[in-house]
């Protein structure tokens, strides 16, 4: 049995992050037990901390470490104190990345390390005081330009570009730095369109292009977990490298899956988690399954499913795993079509243990992923705490 939790802590069997980072899709099923590196990159006051904190907050029993690009700043000379506004604070040479690229290889390989702790009214770093990071399962490196460096995007197993539209980022970098940061509004403007701005420009946004995942409108998107668990999920499905040569005549290389996948939805929530899939690959087939479950009894109404399903990989989707019994009758809808219970992925949300026993129980080759495993379940099936009746919340057809 393998139970395999996204992006959430509470059960971590079957967690076998991947000692390399993979071209894409990340493979989590690499055999070394190194720390899951996740980096967190965009523009000024995207977001990134929010998400980061959504992620901890997910990750809850799990050892995290949050490590910010912005404590490796080099502290400025006595020469560039005295002009400070004309000191470009985004560039990648404002950063010591040589500290940087060390000290996450030294957390990657198990070690504690003193991280050195940054002053930003002083523009100075603390000469004597460190923050001692202790070695985690999974560390969180956070930063404007963390994807810049190749070294430190090699050491990342996942990689997450949070997008804010740039007038919501400038407004936000205003507040900050003059509530936090003791700054004036003129001082602060001036600093973005000399540098902030054309840092973004030339830097940040090019690499963009080598995030797994992007979440838009930064930590606002509650819904880009779909896109974090689907993603993780397509993780664990075999892939081998593939070489193309693009328009332009460069060699690329990428990865391709063996084998074709489809999709299937258990209809209605089922379908919400259907543009993730498509976000993630794009074409995808995607089968339906409609269940009318009544307290414990569940009845397939419908299913209409790819006619070559049985050679594809699958991947199940319904946000909410309560008493196991729907996706239970699901999963033998497909094992019942020739699809092999190994070769099916249950993307899931929110989930019961109840569920997860259930089903785990009745198919123990299925992989199940899910963003967080809940309490239980009321005496009417509800998971609690949950969401709610997801569906109705979903398509607005509660009261
Ligand atoms: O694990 P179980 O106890 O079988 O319950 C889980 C099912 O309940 C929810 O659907 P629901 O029946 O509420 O239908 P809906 O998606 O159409 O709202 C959910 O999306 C699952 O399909
Ligand atoms: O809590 C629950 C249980 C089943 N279906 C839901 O949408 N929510």
């Amino acid at each position: 049995m393998e139970i395999i939790e996204g992006v959430s802590g509470a059960h971590f069997s079957g967690w076998r992050p991947s000692s390399t980072a993979p071209t894409s899709p990340s493979s989590p099923t690499a055999p070394s037990q190194q720390p899951f590196v996740i980096g967190v990159s965009g523009g000024t006051a995207s977001g990134k901390t929010t998400v980061c904190e959504l992620i901890i907050q997910q990750l809850q029993d799990c050892r995290v470490v949050l490590v910010c690009q912005d404590s490796f700043y080099r502290g400025l000379t006595n020469e560039e104190l005295k002009h400070v506004h004309k000191y470009n604070f985004d560039h990648p040479d404002a950063f010591d990345t040589e500290q940087l690229v060390e000290t996450l290889s030294k957390l990657k390989s198990g070690h504690s390390v003193q991280v050195p702790i940054y002053d930003f009214k002083l523009h100075q770093r603390s000469s004597d005081i460190f923050r001692l990071v202790n070695a985690s399962e999974v560390i969180i490196m956070e930063g404007i330009l963390v994807f810049h460096e190749q070294r430190v995007r090699d050491m990342m197993n996942m990689k997450i570009f949070v997008d804010a539209d740039p007038d919501v980022r400038l407004a936000r970098r205003i507040k900050r730095d003059t509530v936090d940061r003791g700054r004036d509004v003129h001082s602060v403007l001036e600093q973005y369109a000399k540098f902030v701005k054309p840092a973004f420009e030339d830097f940040i946004l090019p690499s963009k292009k080598y995030a797994d995942i992007i979440i838009p409108r930064g930590g606002d998107n509650g819904v880009a977990i779909d896109l974090i668990v689907v993603e993780h999920g397509l993780g664990y499905f075999p892939f081998k490298e593939k070489q193309i040569i693009t328009p332009t005549g460069a060699t690329y290389t990428g990865v391709e899956f063996c084998k074709q996948l489809c999709g299937v939805s258990i209809i209605r929530s089922g379908e919400s988690m259907e543009n993730a899939l498509r976000a993630c690959c794009k074409g995808i087939k995607i089968g339906k399954i409609l269940i009318h479950r009544q307290g414990e009894e569940t009845q397939l109404i419908y299913e209409k499913l790819p006619n070559d399903i049985s050679e594809r990989h699958v991947l199940l989707m319904d946000p909410v795993l309560s008493t196991g019994n729907t996706a239970s009758q699901a999963i033998e809808l497909l094992i019942n079509k020739g699809v092999p219970e190994a070769n099916i992925i249950f993307l899931n949300l929110i989930s019961a243990p109840e569920g997860i026993n259930c089903v785990c129980t009745r198919f123990p080759h299925l992989k199940i992923i899910t963003s967080e495993i809940e309490e239980g379940l009321n005496d009417q099936c509800r998971v609690i705490p949950g969401l709610g009746e997801f569906g109705d919340r979903y398509f607005g057809t509660d009261d």
